[in-house]
């Protein structure tokens, strides 16, 4: 199981990596849970970052403007970004889900095709009025995505499980494997959830929270010792 770590800069995310991140998601949590960083910021990050890691950009809590968001997705490709995520907020329905994360898939795989991209949902969708995330894989697998993801789009102290049970998280993980795509679980997930996690044979967890300084995403800071203590975890298990 991967770790996926969400850095907002470049001081963090020298702590993500030198703490054993898998992947490095460059994120603007003041934009929302899945906030969009600067072209400059996800250049530098590309830069500084082993290139056998790969670097992730989030595209933000994305409206429904399906032209909007491939333009975006363009600006995080050239700004050298290898894992493109797209929190679909502003579509309702399966139909807009499908609508944006299509025209997501075509702008990147038509300029790079080994790109990976993920089509988010959120577990906590109903709180916000987003797609429902039982909706998320078969969005993903008909738009040409690599990954279903879900996160929460309200940071308020609730965790994925709150929402998802962990049979939820088994038949959202099942369902997506069988059409032959990967698995990213996040949403305010603590050190004692990776186990489960792991269990149900998630591909991918996202962390920010977890790897910060205090446990507090906003307040905090990743720091290498704390990311370290979640990878060791993980790995004592794999
Ligand atoms: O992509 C994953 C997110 O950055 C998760 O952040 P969080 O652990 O603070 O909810």
């Amino acid at each position: 199981m991967r770790l996926l770590i969400s850095p907002i800069n470049h001081e963090e995310a020298l702590e993500a990596i030198k703490g054993g991140a898998d992947i490095v998601d460059v994120k603007n949590p003041k934009e929302g849970s899945l906030g969009a960083n600067f072209p400059w910021v996800i250049k530098d990050i590309r830069e500084l970052t082993p290139e056998n890691l790969l670097v992730s950009a989030t595209l933000g809590d994305v409206p429904f403007k399906p032209g909007t968001v491939s333009l975006a997705a363009m600006g995080a490709l050239v700004s050298g970004a290898d894992y493109i995520k797209v929190g679909l907020y502003g579509p309702k329905n399966y139909e807009e889900g499908l609508e944006v994360m299509k025209n997501v898939v075509k702008a990147v795989k038509d300029t790079k095709p080994d790109s990976i991209v993920v089509a988010s949902g959120y577990a906590d969708a109903h709180r916000v009025g987003a797609v429902s995330p039982w909706e998320i894989p078969k969005i993903a697998r008909d738009s040409g995505a690599d990954l279903a993801m879900l996160d929460t789009a309200v940071k308020d102290g609730h965790t994925l499980f709150d929402y998802f049970s962990l049979d939820d998280c088994q038949k959202f993980v099942d369902e997506t494997h069988s059409y032959g795509l990967q698995v990213a679980l996040a949403g305010s997930v603590k050190k004692d959830q990776l186990k489960p996690l792991f269990d149900v044979k998630t591909d991918v967890v996202g962390l920010r929270g977890a790897a910060c300084v205090g446990g507090d995403r906003n307040t905090g800071h990743i720091d290498r010792n704390a990311v370290k203590e979640l990878k060791d975890y993980v790995q004592s298990f794999e």
